[in-house]
């Protein structure tokens, strides 16, 4: 997609603009009037206590859930995960991806690219690959992975897709620190090439400095600028340790790379 709304946005630089989101599971509200928005070429880093709904609001911003008030904007263009040329320019890696039982981790890779339309650069995902040191395991099953195998392979998936948005539910969580170190520069990569990142995080985050933190806690959200803490998460505070759920996790398609329409 490379339509009206992706020129007007990239005259303001907007890829996201959330205007008084709300969300709720039958009656219990996780948060509302959630207003904020993510430039291109930027990170944003999102932290909360565990519940305060960062893995819901992922899912609203993915398309995957519907907000009951507020709304969305995709590069300047209305978006509720319908359409699927919108969906092609989001990446989503939710806080616990799964995968096919019978596809090897080569098998994923194929499959996501073919299911996009071929849209990855050439020899990208080999590259990723060796980045997260898989490539030895390519031919293996994700389900006889670690999970911090699965965590890596489903960013090669993502990352391979180039999209305008990344959105990451905590994916340093099961990272050793050397494949922390490798991600925080690919998405230090994706930021200078003009993609937005949005990032969740309990804990430090290494060598990667966000353009913007968004806080949310006792159901609301606070735009912190840049220059609001000094470096990464060192000024936020005490944030707790990391809860993994993902409660339906959908397949790879649909949970690592939101291209598949
Ligand atoms: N499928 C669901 N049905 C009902 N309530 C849910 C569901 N998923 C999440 N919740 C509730 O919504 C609230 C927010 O959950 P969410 O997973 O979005 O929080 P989180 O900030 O991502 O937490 P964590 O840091 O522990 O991953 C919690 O109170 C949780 O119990």
């Amino acid at each position: 997609m490379r339509g009206e709304g992706c020129a007007k946005t990239d005259r303001c630089g907007c890829a996201l603009r959330v205007s008084g989101l709300a969300c709720r599971y039958a009656a219990a509200e996780v948060f509302a009037e959630a207003s904020f928005s993510l430039d291109q070429g930027s990170i944003s880093f999102l932290v909360g206590p565990n519940g305060a709904g960062k893995s819901t609001l992922f899912r609203c911003l993915a398309g995957w859930t519907r907000p009951y008030a507020g709304a969305v904007e995709l590069f300047g263009e209305p978006f509720d995960g319908s359409s699927r040329e919108q969906r092609r320019e989001i990446a989503y890696v939710p806080d616990v991806p799964s995968f096919y039982d019978d596809l090897t981790t080569q098998e994923h890779i194929r499959f996501v690219q073919q299911a996009n339309g071929g849209l990855s650069a050439d020899g990208l995902a080999d590259d990723l690959m060796d980045a997260f040191g898989l490539s030895a395991h390519r031919d293996r099953y994700p389900s006889a992975y670690s999970r911090g195998m699965r965590q890596k392979l489903a960013l090669v998936i993502a990352l391979a897709a180039m999209p305008r948005l990344l959105l990451l539910d905590e994916p340093y969580g099961p990272l050793d620190p050397g494949a922390a170190e490798v991600l925080s520069s690919l998405l230090d990569g994706a930021r200078s090439s003009g993609a937005a990142v949005l990032v969740s995080c309990h804990h430090g985050v290494p060598n990667l400095k966000p353009d913007q933190l968004l806080r949310l806690a006792d159901g609301s959200l606070e735009v912190v600028e840049s220059d609001g803490f000094a470096d990464g998460l060192s000024s936020v505070g005490p944030v707790s340790a990391p809860l993994a759920t993902a409660p339906g996790a959908p397949g790879v398609s649909d949970g690592v790379c939101a291209r598949r329409g």
